[in-house]
Protein backbone atom coordinates (compact mmCIF):
# COMPACT_ATOMS: atom_id res chain seq x y z
CA UNK A 1 0.00 0.00 0.00
CA UNK A 2 1.26 3.35 -0.85
CA UNK A 3 0.84 6.29 1.34
CA UNK A 4 -0.14 9.63 0.28
CA UNK A 5 3.30 12.34 1.40
CA UNK A 6 0.34 13.65 4.00
CA UNK A 7 -0.59 10.68 5.28
CA UNK A 8 3.03 9.23 5.32
CA UNK A 9 3.82 13.22 7.55
CA UNK A 10 0.88 12.38 9.83
CA UNK A 11 1.73 8.94 10.16
CA UNK A 12 5.42 10.40 11.79
CA UNK A 13 3.01 12.89 14.09
CA UNK A 14 1.60 10.16 16.56
CA UNK A 15 2.87 8.94 19.56
CA UNK A 16 1.95 5.55 21.50
CA UNK A 17 1.76 4.84 25.37
CA UNK A 18 1.95 0.87 25.85
CA UNK A 19 0.06 0.28 29.19
CA UNK A 20 1.32 -3.65 30.34
CA UNK A 21 -0.17 -5.60 32.92
CA UNK A 22 0.57 -8.98 34.28
CA UNK A 23 -2.60 -10.61 32.60
CA UNK A 24 -5.18 -13.46 33.75
CA UNK A 25 -6.78 -16.40 32.38
CA UNK A 26 -9.16 -16.02 29.27
CA UNK A 27 -11.80 -18.47 31.40
CA UNK A 28 -12.33 -19.76 35.09
CA UNK A 29 -11.87 -22.62 34.19
CA UNK A 30 -8.54 -25.27 34.80
CA UNK A 31 -7.36 -25.70 31.06
CA UNK A 32 -7.49 -21.86 30.56
CA UNK A 33 -5.87 -21.53 33.60
CA UNK A 34 -2.88 -24.21 33.27
CA UNK A 35 -1.89 -22.09 29.53
CA UNK A 36 -1.93 -19.53 32.10
CA UNK A 37 -0.06 -20.25 34.61
CA UNK A 38 2.37 -22.78 31.92
CA UNK A 39 3.46 -19.21 30.40
CA UNK A 40 3.85 -17.47 33.70
CA UNK A 41 5.94 -19.87 36.03
CA UNK A 42 7.94 -20.93 32.81
CA UNK A 43 9.38 -17.00 33.10
CA UNK A 44 12.94 -17.18 34.18
CA UNK A 45 12.32 -13.72 35.58
CA UNK A 46 9.78 -15.20 37.72
CA UNK A 47 10.89 -18.47 38.97
CA UNK A 48 14.88 -18.00 38.92
CA UNK A 49 15.70 -22.01 39.58
CA UNK A 50 17.82 -23.59 37.18
CA UNK A 51 15.64 -24.80 33.96
CA UNK A 52 16.52 -28.77 34.12
CA UNK A 53 15.62 -28.57 38.07
CA UNK A 54 12.06 -25.91 37.62
CA UNK A 55 10.52 -27.67 34.65
CA UNK A 56 9.74 -30.83 35.63
CA UNK A 57 8.25 -29.58 38.94
CA UNK A 58 6.47 -27.35 37.06
CA UNK A 59 4.79 -29.81 34.46
CA UNK A 60 4.58 -32.66 37.08
CA UNK A 61 2.51 -31.42 40.48
CA UNK A 62 2.25 -27.77 40.03
CA UNK A 63 0.17 -27.88 36.55
CA UNK A 64 -1.62 -30.61 37.92
CA UNK A 65 -2.85 -29.70 40.94
CA UNK A 66 -3.21 -25.93 41.07
CA UNK A 67 -5.43 -25.09 37.97
CA UNK A 68 -8.01 -26.89 39.60
CA UNK A 69 -7.75 -25.38 42.48
CA UNK A 70 -7.68 -21.78 41.22
CA UNK A 71 -10.54 -22.75 39.10
CA UNK A 72 -12.54 -22.80 42.34
CA UNK A 73 -11.05 -19.10 43.60
CA UNK A 74 -11.01 -17.72 39.97
CA UNK A 75 -15.24 -18.16 39.65
CA UNK A 76 -15.84 -16.96 42.83
CA UNK A 77 -14.57 -13.08 41.53
CA UNK A 78 -15.18 -13.56 37.51
CA UNK A 79 -17.31 -10.75 36.07
CA UNK A 80 -19.78 -10.44 33.23
CA UNK A 81 -17.33 -8.44 31.26
CA UNK A 82 -14.81 -11.71 31.81
CA UNK A 83 -11.67 -11.28 34.58
CA UNK A 84 -11.83 -8.22 36.98
CA UNK A 85 -7.73 -7.67 35.85
CA UNK A 86 -8.78 -7.44 31.99
CA UNK A 87 -11.87 -5.83 32.49
CA UNK A 88 -10.69 -3.03 34.54
CA UNK A 89 -7.44 -2.72 32.12
CA UNK A 90 -9.74 -2.35 29.21
CA UNK A 91 -11.49 0.89 31.19
CA UNK A 92 -8.06 2.21 32.33
CA UNK A 93 -7.38 2.07 28.38
CA UNK A 94 -10.33 3.62 26.96
CA UNK A 95 -9.93 6.24 29.71
CA UNK A 96 -6.43 6.93 29.10
CA UNK A 97 -6.86 7.02 25.84
CA UNK A 98 -10.14 10.03 26.01
CA UNK A 99 -7.58 11.77 28.34
CA UNK A 100 -4.67 12.13 26.33
CA UNK A 101 -6.33 12.86 22.98
CA UNK A 102 -5.86 11.62 19.23
CA UNK A 103 -2.20 12.39 18.37
CA UNK A 104 -1.32 10.23 21.08
CA UNK A 105 -2.94 6.24 20.90
CA UNK A 106 -2.76 4.04 24.05
CA UNK A 107 -3.19 -0.01 24.14
CA UNK A 108 -3.36 -2.50 26.40
CA UNK A 109 -0.51 -5.59 26.47
CA UNK A 110 -0.30 -8.43 28.71
CA UNK A 111 3.02 -9.90 30.11
CA UNK A 112 0.98 -13.33 29.55
CA UNK A 113 -1.65 -14.10 27.62
CA UNK A 114 -3.59 -11.80 25.25
CA UNK A 115 -3.28 -9.26 24.06
CA UNK A 116 0.60 -10.19 23.95
CA UNK A 117 3.15 -7.25 24.24
CA UNK A 118 3.97 -8.32 20.55
CA UNK A 119 -0.01 -7.61 20.05
CA UNK A 120 0.01 -4.66 22.04
CA UNK A 121 3.04 -2.51 19.80
CA UNK A 122 1.69 -4.05 16.41
CA UNK A 123 -1.40 -2.29 17.51
CA UNK A 124 0.17 0.84 18.11
CA UNK A 125 2.36 0.99 14.76
CA UNK A 126 -0.46 0.18 12.45
CA UNK A 127 -2.24 3.18 13.80
CA UNK A 128 1.02 5.11 13.01
CA UNK A 129 2.87 5.69 16.09
CA UNK A 130 6.61 5.68 15.46
CA UNK A 131 7.17 6.59 18.96
CA UNK A 132 6.60 4.62 21.53
CA UNK A 133 6.03 4.81 26.09
CA UNK A 134 6.09 1.37 27.89
CA UNK A 135 3.77 2.05 31.27
CA UNK A 136 3.92 -0.90 33.45
CA UNK A 137 1.03 -0.54 35.19
CA UNK A 138 3.38 -2.01 38.60
CA UNK A 139 3.99 1.29 41.17
CA UNK A 140 6.86 -0.57 42.50
CA UNK A 141 9.55 -1.69 40.11
CA UNK A 142 10.46 -5.38 40.61
CA UNK A 143 12.39 -7.55 38.08
CA UNK A 144 10.08 -10.18 38.31
CA UNK A 145 7.33 -7.77 36.85
CA UNK A 146 8.35 -4.33 35.10
CA UNK A 147 11.79 -6.26 33.82
CA UNK A 148 10.09 -9.17 32.38
CA UNK A 149 7.90 -6.89 30.34
CA UNK A 150 10.52 -4.57 29.11
CA UNK A 151 12.21 -7.87 28.15
CA UNK A 152 9.57 -8.93 26.24
CA UNK A 153 8.93 -5.34 24.65
CA UNK A 154 12.72 -5.40 23.82
CA UNK A 155 12.62 -8.80 22.09
CA UNK A 156 10.03 -7.91 20.42
CA UNK A 157 11.67 -4.76 18.82
CA UNK A 158 14.67 -7.10 18.08
CA UNK A 159 12.46 -8.67 15.66
CA UNK A 160 11.73 -5.80 13.76
CA UNK A 161 13.30 -3.68 10.52
CA UNK A 162 11.90 -0.72 11.12
CA UNK A 163 11.88 -0.04 14.81
CA UNK A 164 10.32 2.78 16.73
CA UNK A 165 11.02 5.31 19.59
CA UNK A 166 11.44 3.81 22.57
CA UNK A 167 10.56 4.92 25.95
CA UNK A 168 9.62 3.50 29.41
CA UNK A 169 8.43 4.22 32.85
CA UNK A 170 9.96 1.93 35.42
CA UNK A 171 8.18 3.03 38.27
CA UNK A 172 5.82 5.06 40.26
CA UNK A 173 5.82 4.23 43.91
CA UNK A 174 6.66 7.53 44.82
CA UNK A 175 5.07 9.68 42.55
CA UNK A 176 3.01 12.82 45.08
CA UNK A 177 0.21 12.53 42.66
CA UNK A 178 -0.07 8.79 43.03
CA UNK A 179 -0.04 8.82 47.06
CA UNK A 180 -2.54 11.68 46.53
CA UNK A 181 -4.88 9.08 44.73
CA UNK A 182 -4.42 6.37 46.92
CA UNK A 183 -4.87 8.54 50.63
CA UNK A 184 -8.02 9.87 48.84
CA UNK A 185 -9.33 6.76 48.33
CA UNK A 186 -8.89 5.47 51.33
CA UNK A 187 -10.60 8.80 52.74
CA UNK A 188 -13.43 8.40 50.24
CA UNK A 189 -13.77 4.69 51.97
CA UNK A 190 -13.82 5.95 55.55
CA UNK A 191 -16.22 8.36 54.55
CA UNK A 192 -18.18 5.53 53.37
CA UNK A 193 -17.92 2.94 55.70
CA UNK A 194 -16.67 5.01 59.23
CA UNK A 195 -13.04 5.07 59.71
CA UNK A 196 -11.33 1.63 60.69
CA UNK A 197 -9.16 0.73 64.01
CA UNK A 198 -5.92 -0.04 61.95
CA UNK A 199 -4.88 0.20 58.07
CA UNK A 200 -3.12 -2.99 56.79
CA UNK A 201 -0.94 -1.95 53.48
CA UNK A 202 -0.23 -5.26 51.81
CA UNK A 203 1.86 -5.86 48.95
CA UNK A 204 2.47 -8.96 46.52
CA UNK A 205 5.49 -10.92 47.90
CA UNK A 206 8.47 -11.92 45.67
CA UNK A 207 11.50 -14.21 47.04
CA UNK A 208 13.51 -12.93 49.90
CA UNK A 209 16.40 -13.38 47.28
CA UNK A 210 15.38 -11.00 45.13
CA UNK A 211 16.18 -8.36 47.58
CA UNK A 212 19.65 -10.05 48.84
CA UNK A 213 20.30 -9.75 44.94
CA UNK A 214 19.29 -5.99 44.72
CA UNK A 215 15.80 -6.05 43.51
CA UNK A 216 14.60 -2.42 44.84
CA UNK A 217 11.01 -3.69 45.55
CA UNK A 218 11.05 -3.84 49.15
CA UNK A 219 12.54 -0.30 49.27
CA UNK A 220 9.59 1.11 46.86
CA UNK A 221 7.05 -0.95 48.79
CA UNK A 222 8.48 0.26 52.33
CA UNK A 223 8.55 4.03 50.62
CA UNK A 224 4.87 3.80 49.30
CA UNK A 225 3.46 2.62 52.31
CA UNK A 226 5.35 5.37 54.09
CA UNK A 227 4.51 8.09 52.26
CA UNK A 228 0.91 7.10 52.02
CA UNK A 229 0.34 6.93 56.26
CA UNK A 230 2.34 10.40 56.63
CA UNK A 231 -0.58 11.58 53.82
CA UNK A 232 -3.51 9.98 55.95
CA UNK A 233 -1.67 11.57 59.01
CA UNK A 234 -1.03 8.09 60.36
CA UNK A 235 0.81 7.16 63.61
CA UNK A 236 3.18 4.24 63.52
CA UNK A 237 0.83 1.88 65.89
CA UNK A 238 -1.72 2.37 63.25
CA UNK A 239 -0.79 1.18 60.08
CA UNK A 240 1.05 -2.18 59.35
CA UNK A 241 3.24 -2.83 56.34
CA UNK A 242 2.85 -6.47 55.08
CA UNK A 243 3.36 -8.98 51.89
CA UNK A 244 0.65 -11.53 50.52
CA UNK A 245 0.77 -14.10 47.91
CA UNK A 246 3.66 -15.76 48.66
CA UNK A 247 4.08 -19.40 46.08
CA UNK A 248 5.90 -22.08 47.69
CA UNK A 249 8.57 -22.97 51.15
CA UNK A 250 11.08 -20.27 50.15
CA UNK A 251 11.29 -17.34 52.12
CA UNK A 252 9.59 -14.60 50.75
CA UNK A 253 9.61 -11.11 51.59
CA UNK A 254 7.66 -10.77 55.32
CA UNK A 255 5.92 -10.14 57.18
CA UNK A 256 3.35 -12.15 55.94
CA UNK A 257 -0.50 -10.87 56.06
CA UNK A 258 -1.57 -14.19 56.68
CA UNK A 259 0.34 -13.88 59.89
CA UNK A 260 -0.22 -10.17 60.00
CA UNK A 261 -4.61 -10.51 59.62
CA UNK A 262 -4.33 -13.44 62.49
CA UNK A 263 -2.37 -11.13 64.96
CA UNK A 264 -4.28 -7.70 64.26
CA UNK A 265 -7.23 -10.29 64.57
CA UNK A 266 -6.27 -11.52 68.28
CA UNK A 267 -4.84 -8.40 69.17
CA UNK A 268 -8.08 -6.68 70.12
CA UNK A 269 -8.22 -5.09 66.54
CA UNK A 270 -12.01 -4.78 65.50
CA UNK A 271 -12.52 -3.31 61.82
CA UNK A 272 -9.26 -3.35 60.20
CA UNK A 273 -9.69 -1.62 56.56
CA UNK A 274 -7.02 -3.31 53.84
CA UNK A 275 -5.34 -1.47 51.01
CA UNK A 276 -3.08 -3.31 48.04
CA UNK A 277 -0.96 -0.40 46.87
CA UNK A 278 0.71 -2.34 44.61
CA UNK A 279 -1.93 -3.18 42.59
CA UNK A 280 -3.16 -1.18 40.00
CA UNK A 281 -6.23 -3.06 39.01
CA UNK A 282 -8.33 -5.17 41.11
CA UNK A 283 -7.33 -8.98 40.39
CA UNK A 284 -7.68 -12.52 42.21
CA UNK A 285 -4.63 -11.53 44.50
CA UNK A 286 -6.76 -8.53 45.79
CA UNK A 287 -10.99 -9.43 45.33
CA UNK A 288 -10.24 -13.16 46.33
CA UNK A 289 -7.17 -13.95 48.80
CA UNK A 290 -7.40 -10.13 50.56
CA UNK A 291 -11.21 -9.28 50.71
CA UNK A 292 -12.62 -12.82 50.87
CA UNK A 293 -10.43 -15.14 52.61
CA UNK A 294 -8.11 -12.75 54.47
CA UNK A 295 -11.64 -11.17 55.78
CA UNK A 296 -12.40 -15.13 57.06
CA UNK A 297 -9.57 -15.39 58.73
CA UNK A 298 -9.69 -12.03 60.17
CA UNK A 299 -13.09 -12.55 61.63
CA UNK A 300 -12.19 -16.74 63.01
CA UNK A 301 -8.57 -15.16 65.04
CA UNK A 302 -11.33 -13.21 66.87
CA UNK A 303 -11.60 -9.63 64.68
CA UNK A 304 -14.63 -8.03 63.59
CA UNK A 305 -14.33 -7.25 59.99
CA UNK A 306 -11.79 -6.84 57.20
CA UNK A 307 -13.13 -4.36 55.03
CA UNK A 308 -11.32 -3.91 51.49
CA UNK A 309 -10.59 -0.53 49.76
CA UNK A 310 -10.71 -1.17 46.34
CA UNK A 311 -7.61 -0.52 43.86
CA UNK A 312 -7.40 3.04 41.57
CA UNK A 313 -8.71 0.84 38.51
CA UNK A 314 -10.81 3.15 36.45
CA UNK A 315 -11.42 5.51 39.04
CA UNK A 316 -11.02 9.39 37.30
CA UNK A 317 -8.36 10.27 39.69
CA UNK A 318 -6.16 7.32 38.89
CA UNK A 319 -6.38 7.92 35.23
CA UNK A 320 -5.51 11.81 35.70
CA UNK A 321 -2.52 10.55 37.56
CA UNK A 322 -1.68 8.08 34.79
CA UNK A 323 -2.66 11.00 31.89
CA UNK A 324 -0.17 13.30 33.80
CA UNK A 325 2.54 10.38 34.59
CA UNK A 326 2.37 9.53 30.74
CA UNK A 327 1.93 13.44 29.70
CA UNK A 328 5.81 13.77 31.50
CA UNK A 329 7.39 10.83 29.79
CA UNK A 330 5.82 11.93 26.56
CA UNK A 331 7.49 15.28 26.71
CA UNK A 332 8.91 16.64 23.33
CA UNK A 333 7.05 13.66 21.09
CA UNK A 334 3.63 14.62 19.55
CA UNK A 335 0.61 15.01 21.72
CA UNK A 336 2.49 16.25 24.59
CA UNK A 337 1.58 18.95 26.45
CA UNK A 338 3.08 22.41 26.95
CA UNK A 339 5.43 23.23 29.97
CA UNK A 340 2.06 25.39 31.29
CA UNK A 341 -0.40 22.32 31.13
CA UNK A 342 2.25 20.26 32.58
CA UNK A 343 2.34 23.14 35.23
CA UNK A 344 -1.33 23.73 36.10
CA UNK A 345 -1.71 19.79 36.03
CA UNK A 346 1.31 19.60 38.56
CA UNK A 347 -0.84 22.60 40.24
CA UNK A 348 -4.31 20.15 40.99
CA UNK A 349 -2.41 17.51 42.38
CA UNK A 350 -0.61 19.92 45.35
CA UNK A 351 -4.14 21.43 45.48
CA UNK A 352 -5.08 17.60 46.36
CA UNK A 353 -2.54 17.22 48.98
CA UNK A 354 -3.44 20.49 50.74
CA UNK A 355 -6.96 19.20 50.71
CA UNK A 356 -5.98 15.74 52.46
CA UNK A 357 -4.15 17.89 54.98
CA UNK A 358 -6.88 19.64 55.83
C1 LIG B 1 5.91 -17.72 41.78
C2 LIG B 1 6.35 -16.51 41.61
C3 LIG B 1 5.59 -15.23 41.58
C4 LIG B 1 6.17 -13.99 41.73
C5 LIG B 1 7.63 -13.68 41.93
C6 LIG B 1 5.11 -13.03 41.62
C7 LIG B 1 5.28 -11.65 41.71
C8 LIG B 1 4.27 -10.70 41.49
N1 LIG B 1 2.99 -10.91 41.03
C9 LIG B 1 2.30 -9.72 40.96
C10 LIG B 1 1.00 -9.51 40.54
C11 LIG B 1 0.04 -10.52 40.35
N2 LIG B 1 0.22 -11.85 40.59
C12 LIG B 1 -0.95 -12.53 40.30
C13 LIG B 1 -1.16 -13.89 40.40
C14 LIG B 1 -0.16 -14.84 40.60
N3 LIG B 1 1.15 -14.63 40.96
C15 LIG B 1 1.83 -15.83 40.99
C16 LIG B 1 3.19 -16.04 41.26
C17 LIG B 1 4.16 -15.02 41.42
N4 LIG B 1 3.95 -13.68 41.44
C18 LIG B 1 0.89 -16.86 40.66
C19 LIG B 1 1.21 -18.32 40.57
C20 LIG B 1 -0.34 -16.24 40.40
C21 LIG B 1 -1.63 -16.91 39.94
C22 LIG B 1 -2.60 -17.08 41.02
C23 LIG B 1 -2.10 -18.03 42.06
O1 LIG B 1 -1.62 -19.10 41.71
O2 LIG B 1 -2.20 -17.66 43.25
C24 LIG B 1 -1.93 -11.55 39.86
C25 LIG B 1 -3.40 -11.83 39.57
C26 LIG B 1 -3.73 -12.31 38.17
C27 LIG B 1 -5.19 -12.49 37.95
O3 LIG B 1 -5.53 -13.29 37.08
O4 LIG B 1 -6.08 -11.86 38.56
C28 LIG B 1 -1.30 -10.31 39.87
C29 LIG B 1 -1.87 -8.99 39.44
C30 LIG B 1 3.21 -8.71 41.37
C31 LIG B 1 2.86 -7.24 41.45
C32 LIG B 1 4.42 -9.32 41.71
C33 LIG B 1 5.70 -8.75 42.17
C34 LIG B 1 5.90 -7.56 42.61
FE1 LIG C 1 1.97 -12.78 41.38
FE1 LIG D 1 -2.24 -16.24 44.84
Amino acid sequence: MTLSPAEAHRQTQRSGVLLLNLGTPSAPEPAAIRRYLAEFLSDPRVVELPRALWLPILYGIILTLRPRRLAHAYRSIWSAEGSPLMAISRRQQAGLQQRLGADVVVALAMRYGEPSIAQGISALLAQGARRILLLPLYPQYSATTTATGFDAAFAHLASLRWQPELRSIASYHDDPAYIAALAASVQAHWRQHGRGDHLLMSFHSIPLRCLQLGDPYYCHCQKTARLLAQALQLEPQQWTLSFQSRVGRAKWLSPYTDESVTRLGASGVRQLDAICPGFAADCLETLEEVAIRYDAQFRAAGGGALRYVPALNDAPAHLDFLAQLAQRHLQGWPGSITPDAQASADARVQMLQRSLEA
